[in-house]
């Protein structure tokens, strides 16, 4: 019998991506998302095509994919969990817990037939699966997530492969970079291990999802933020510039400082991550706009993201000051668009409170920890 998944989040990462693997290792893969349109041609087609962004790209067909809209077919949704083998998910941390309801849901049906199964969130972000999880567990009465418990795994993912929005005419069509990771952790992991090719299975997921977060992320944050203040489009431009590809290199030996105090990696194997990281940030057939990269920044400017937790732990161990994290703190204090509700609420947030208030809530710093005293100095600059 064919092994089934639920992906919720039909857009960039989950088609170029997870779908994508999911579907070579076998899995028929149910897409569920809000977007009607997406969901439509997912049926429509049953399948979609995945170009690799390089000379004479790759192309490749990914079969066997369906959809769901999780507003309009709720009661479906739930019976594809209940019947499936794994639940993935790529919708932006925010999102979680406006999906862990239906998950919830799913579950419960599948814990009477006693069958396996593993959920992991493919999100940018330090306990994804362990945050969904808790979302899940506040809709469960206690014997219910007793019952869930025995057969669910929830292992933490860190997943790695830039794809910008897409401007195809087709709707499914997807263009990524060819690089890609997706790393599990297996410790959490308590039935049989996914066999699916591509994904590398861990004893300790921290040590990836941080050198991930603080390293591809942090750098490209870093250049979209500065990027956005100069006035360029996309992360080619900005990085092309030789101010602003200085000032990530710089970002990124002080997180690698961290990373490498953290977790004792081989110091000249970190300088050869970053140096492939900057080649992908420059990837001459991509085109990634600087505001997808530098989206919601409420989240990118929380205590345990990109920057404010490199920097803050960089201070209270005494390891460098964090001079260029606090430009690409700067930066993103200002990035100002109307269209990212995040940015909206940040001005927002910046013009009606008083600055240490203000910078609390944004960071979730003391008011008299050093990195709050640092980005106040340098805001005011
Ligand atoms: N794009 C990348 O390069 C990349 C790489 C690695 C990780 N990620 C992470 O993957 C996640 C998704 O990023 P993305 O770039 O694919 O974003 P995206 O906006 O392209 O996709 C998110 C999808 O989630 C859907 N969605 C929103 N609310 C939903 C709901 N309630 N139920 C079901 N679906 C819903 C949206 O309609 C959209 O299709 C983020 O956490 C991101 O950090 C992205
Ligand atoms: O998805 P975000 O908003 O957390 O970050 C924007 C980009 O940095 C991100 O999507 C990268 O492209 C991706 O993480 C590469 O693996």
């Amino acid at each position: 019998m064919s092994k089934k998944a639920v992906h919720f989040g039909a857009g960039n990462i989950g088609r170029g991506f997870i779908g994508l693997l999911l579907a070579r290792a076998g899995y028929e893969v149910v897409f569920v998302d809000v977007n009607e349109q997406v969901i439509h041609a997912l049926n429509e087609k049953g399948q979609y095509t995945v170009t690799l962004a390089e000379e004479n790209g790759q192309v490749e067909v990914v079969k066997g994919v369906r959809g769901l809209n999780s507003n309009s077919q709720a009661e479906q949704v739930i019976e594809e969990i209940a019947s499936a083998d794994l639940v993935t998910t790529a919708v932006g941390p925010a999102i979680l817990e406006h999906i862990a309801k239906p998950i919830a849901s799913g579950l419960i049906k599948r814990a009477s037939s006693g069958e396996p199964l593993i959920v992991t969130a493919c999100e940018n972000a330090i306990g994804a699966t362990e945050t969904l999880c808790e979302h899940i567990r506040s809709h469960l009465a206690e014997d219910e997530w007793k019952q869930i418990n025995a057969i669910t795994d929830f292992p933490n993912s860190a997943v790695d492969r830039i794809v910008p929005n897409q401007e195809n005419e087709d709707i499914l069509t997807v263009n990524v970079e060819p690089f890609y990771e997706w790393v599990v952790d297996k410790s959490q992991i308590h039935s049989s291990l996914p066999d699916i090719e591509g994904v590398k299975l861990v004893d300790d997921l921290t040590p990836y999802i941080e050198r991930k977060l603080f390293t591809v992320n942090t750098g490209h944050a870093m250049a979209a933020y500065l990027g956005h203040n100069k006035g360029y489009e996309t992360i080619k431009e900005a990085i092309d510039d030789a101010q602003i590809e200085e000032e990530v290199l710089r970002a990124l030996e002080e997180t690698s400082a961290l990373l490498v105090h953290q977790y004792g990696f081989d110091k000249e194997s970190h300088i050869q991550y970053v140096k492939k990281i900057m080649e992908r940030f420059r990837n001459p057939f991509l085109s990634d706009k600087v505001v997808r990269v530098a989206r919601n920044p409420l989240t990118k400017l929380s205590y345990n993201e990109r920057f404010i937790k490199p920097a803050r732990l960089l201070l209270e161990k005494d390891i460098v000051e964090p001079r260029s994290l606090l430009k690409g703190i700067s930066a993103a204090l200002s990035f100002d668009v109307e269209t990212d509700k995040e940015s909206v609420e940040l001005q927002r947030l910046l013009k009606t409170s008083e600055i240490d208030e203000a910078l609390i809530e944004i960071t979730g710093l003391d008011i008299d920890h050093p990195l709050t005293q640092r980005i106040k100095k340098n805001w005011s600059m």
